[in-house]
């Protein structure tokens, strides 16, 4: 069969789906190694049985909603190539919004920048492409997580992360950062949307926390000030009705300058506060 009458008759099959298109045309790209432009430019190409074959499996896969990022091993995060497994969550185009506001919070100078839950790496490699003056570690209690990350790294010759199995601050004791950033597991365990499409075929290990989804960001918001320098933000991805009891939590654990910024949707997405320098008021 030739790529443009795969690429129809796939088109047809997906017809479902928002980006059928773009769908289609990634499998098709993947699995013949040619892009976009040579596949449409030389349409009349012959795919071979084996390629037609493997087209076939991921087509049902896709069919049955698996995340194409998963058929074909990765995903685009701030113009970055990142290698994607159903070990951890696939890097959504809403997470940009914290990378877009660290960038901002960050100084002019060279300082460490903490990044807690950090499955691909996603979060860390995108603020370690832009400040290469800076440091990042990302931390995540799964192996598998650290060792993709960690891969990810390399593959984009990002030299200024280093990643670390751990839960939460615990690999980090004793050190101090300028920013944390985190987009922790944060979804109620019972929300409908988990059984939906997509979605299923992501680990409940990065979507879902206890307390109605709230006991990471709570964990995180409490810990983080023993955590940071004077002045230091904490900057955190939550859903988009925890807005609300996010900025009450940065408010008990001491934040100053507590802001919630929106996501691309217009949803509140992530939650920021500053930890001041706590001023000695005894005269001794
Ligand atoms: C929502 S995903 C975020 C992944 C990535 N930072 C991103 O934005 O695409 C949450 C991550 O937190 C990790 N995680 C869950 N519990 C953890 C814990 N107790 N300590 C450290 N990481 C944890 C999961 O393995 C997962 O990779």
């Amino acid at each position: 069969m030739r790529f443009d009458q795969w690429r129809k008759r796939a088109i047809e099959r997906l017809c479902l789906y928002k980006r059928a298109e773009y769908d289609v045309d990634a499998l098709l790209s993947f699995i013949t190694g040619k892009n976009r432009s040579y596949i449409l430019a030389f349409s009349e190409t012959e795919l071979r049985l084996e390629q037609e074959e493997q087209l076939e499996q991921l087509l049902r896969k896709r069919e049955s909603y698996e995340p194409l990022a998963y058929l074909i091993g990765k995903s685009e995060f701030w113009s970055l190539n990142i290698e994607v497994s159903p070990v951890t969550l696939i890097p959504r185009n809403d997470t940009e919004c914290l990378v877009e506001k660290a960038l901002e919070l960050l100084p002019n100078h060279a300082c460490t920048v903490l990044d807690l839950g950090t499955g691909t790496g996603a979060i860390a490699l995108a603020l370690a492409s832009e400040r290469p003056d800076c440091q990042f570690i990302g931390v995540d209690y799964l192996v598998d997580a650290i060792e993709l990350a960690s891969r990810n790294a390399s593959r984009l010759k990002i030299a200024n992360t280093s990643f670390i199995r751990g839960n939460w601050f615990e690999p980090i004791q004793g050190h101090k950062f300028m920013l944390i950033i985190s987009n922790p597991p944060y979804i109620d365990e019972l929300d409908p949307h988990l059984l939906e499409k997509d979605i299923r075929y992501e680990p409940l290990s990065a979507l879902v926390a206890p307390e109605k989804g709230l006991a990471y960001l709570r964990h995180i918001i409490a810990c983080a000030p023993d955590y940071l320098i004077d002045n230091g933000w904490l900057l955190i991805e939550h859903g988009w009705k925890q807005g609300t009891t996010v900025r009450n939590m940065l408010s008990a654990s001491g934040f100053n300058h507590i802001s919630t910024k929106k996501d691309y949707g217009n949803n509140e997405r992530c939650s920021l506060g500053q930890r001041l320098r706590i001023l000695n008021t005894k005269n001794t």
